[in-house]
């Protein structure tokens, strides 16, 4: 009577097709299952990418991946023994190198040490395996993907599953997926779940709202990332139920021991400031036959410092430095050139701007730069260049600029510069201001660029932003105490004001049908005029 038993029997989904069927043949179904996932796992991403991308681990598809495989080499020391013994073209090329060298272990991880220090509780929660609902809120490519990563390889050591979503791509229906797999996995099997969503404030609030009950229940552990402030983009109450932690751009001091660890990776050699080498930095070259390659240590300090704390920005500056060099010297010797004692190819402080600028247009968010671009903005709004005005503001935000950062310029210009010759302008700024803050890059750079160029033929009037001018300096310039408020216009809410003369004398223009005769300004400033000469 086997075949009435399974009917009888509860039924059960598998947590990895998701089909119902007898709770009695779960595990026989499971064995044949997984093995068939293994195989189309192996299949889709071939071995050696499946290695480098570690098992169960936070990269890349949406589906959960179960059961733990063994994990990828645990330190970028190992990822570098894995890079050994290829060419240095070799290890360049397939997967940016940024992702090759993303860290799996908690000492790789660079810098952040307000949060991830000695001492600190997310430290002692990684460590006991306590992992909290998280939002991890930070600028581009300080860490937060590498923060989750290394969580997942820590969360597998005890059994932990941990799904990745991307908010861009995945839809509420994988979301219930992820959601009902997790259930499954709890109720079967005890284990539970970490549920990483990359940019989850692209999710918008009823999304989020999905996950909410199963974050407050404990069915998934949520790990969410955003470059937005969460306080903004994350529905409150699941933000109640996480803990958030705020991660800063990486410092210059970050940035190059992560190059310099990529560098040493490479077996890329460095070259002092007196083009010596500088021991600890040198890695081995990969291949004999193949000429040493070298960076100057001002490269890297300089990469360093212009990829403003983005990480990513930096590995990928370094690395397509390195691919141009191969490709323009590979039988050049830079020693004559370079005036130094070294022959093979030689990579300077120029070759990595260089490679920044292609990689990440070179644009220094906290520097000179900024100030430079959006002063060539303003300028060309108000000279009606709309050309030079889109220019520049494409400079910008594919520089990596907050877009809000413009936007509030924007406002600014609205008033500074169109003024009362078109009084819409303000509306059509914060617009595009609210508009940038609901939806955030790349899609509101297209309401950008339009107030941009609505600014650009507007009608220009400073009239109002001088004579305001005028009235600051003439409050600046005021010699003495500052003339009281003349008393017809002061209010008169007590009976004791009223005694002192407060209001007396006050016409209230409404009760006149003819131009009402009365004095607002102090009488020091009778007759002054703050508009005079400025009429635009
Ligand atoms: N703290 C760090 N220590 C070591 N390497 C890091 C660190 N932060 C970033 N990296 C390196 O930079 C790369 C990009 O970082 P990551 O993907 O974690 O950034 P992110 O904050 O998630 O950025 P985004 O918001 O753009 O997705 C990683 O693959 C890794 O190689």
């Amino acid at each position: 009577m086997e075949g009435s038993g399974a009917q009888d029997a509860p039924l059960v989904s598998c947590p990895v097709c998701l089909c119902e069927l007898p709770a009695t043949h779960i595990n026989a179904h499971l064995d044949g299952c997984l093995q068939e996932q293994e195989n189309a796992a192996l299949r889709a991403l071939g071995g050696r990418q499946q290695q480098q991308r570690g098992g169960g681990g936070a990269e890349g598809g949406q589906g959960p991946r179960w059961p733990p495989r063994p994990g990828p080499p645990a330190s970028p020391e190992s990822q570098a023994a894995a890079l050994r013994g290829e060419t240095l073209a070799q290890k360049l090329e397939g997967k940016p190198l940024a992702d090759k060298l993303r860290p799996d272990a908690l000492g790789d991880y660079v810098g952040q040490d307000q949060v991830l220090g000695e001492q600190t509780l997310l430290r002692s929660l990684l460590e006991a395996h306590e992992i909290p609902s998280l939002i991890l809120w930070g600028p581009p490519g300080c860490g937060k993907t590498t923060l989750a990563h290394i969580i997942a390889s820590n969360s597998k050591k005890n059994g932990t599953r941990f799904v990745t979503l991307s908010a861009t791509s995945a839809k509420t229906n994988d979301v219930r997926d992820v959601i009902k797999q997790a259930e499954n996995e709890k109720r079967l099997f005890k284990r539970k779940t970490i549920l990483f969503i990359d940019e989850i404030h692209r999710f918008n609030k009823s999304q989020q709202d999905t996950f909410l009950p199963h974050v407050e229940c404990g069915t998934v552990t949520l790990i969410g990332a955003t470059t937005e402030n969460p306080s903004f983009q994350v529905n409150s109450a699941l933000l109640s139920r996480c803990r958030v932690i705020v991660l800063e751009k990486l410092s210059v001091e970050a940035m190059e021991v992560i190059l310099k660890r990529a560098i040493k990776s490479l077996g890329i050699r460095m070259l002092g400031q007196d083009k010596q080498h500088t021991g600890s930095a040198n890695g081995s070259n990969s291949k004999s036959s193949e000429p040493p390659v070298y960076i100057e240590e001002k490269a890297v300090s300089t990469l360093a410092f212009l990829c403003d704390g983005d990480a990513r920005t930096a590995l990928n500056g370094l690395q397509l430095a390195v691919q141009a060099r191969l490709t323009a010297g590979q039988t050049s010797h830079q020693a004559s050139t370079q005036g130094c004692s070294v022959d093979g190819v030689f990579i300077t402080e120029d070759h990595v701007k260089e490679g920044l600028q292609r990689s990440h247009i070179l644009y220094d968010r906290a520097g000179e730069e900024h100030y430079n671009c959006i002063s060539a903005l303003h300028k060309s709004m108000r000279g009606s260049d709309e050309n030079a005005s889109l220019y520049w503001l494409a400079r910008m935000l594919e520089g990596g600029e907050d877009p809000l950062y413009v936007a509030r310029r924007l406002v600014r210009f609205a008033s500074e510069d169109i003024g009362m010759a078109d009084p819409l302008a303000l509306t059509q700024a914060v617009a595009a201001y609210q508009g940038c803050h609901f939806i955030g890059m790349p899609e509101c750079e297209v309401i950008l660029a339009q107030c941009v160029v609505y600014f650009a033929r507007a009608p220009k009037s400073i009239e109002v932003y001088s004579a305001y001018s005028n009235v600051k300096a003439c409050l600046r310039n005021h010699q003495g105490p500052l003339p009281p408020v003349p008393l017809h216009l002061r209010n008169a809410p007590t009976r004791l004001m009223k005694d002192l003369g407060y209001g007396k004398g006050y016409k209230y223009n409404p009760m006149y049908k003819e131009p009402v005769e009365q004095e607002y300004l102090p009488k020091e400033l009778k007759g002054m005029d703050f508009f005079k000469g400025n009429k635009m």
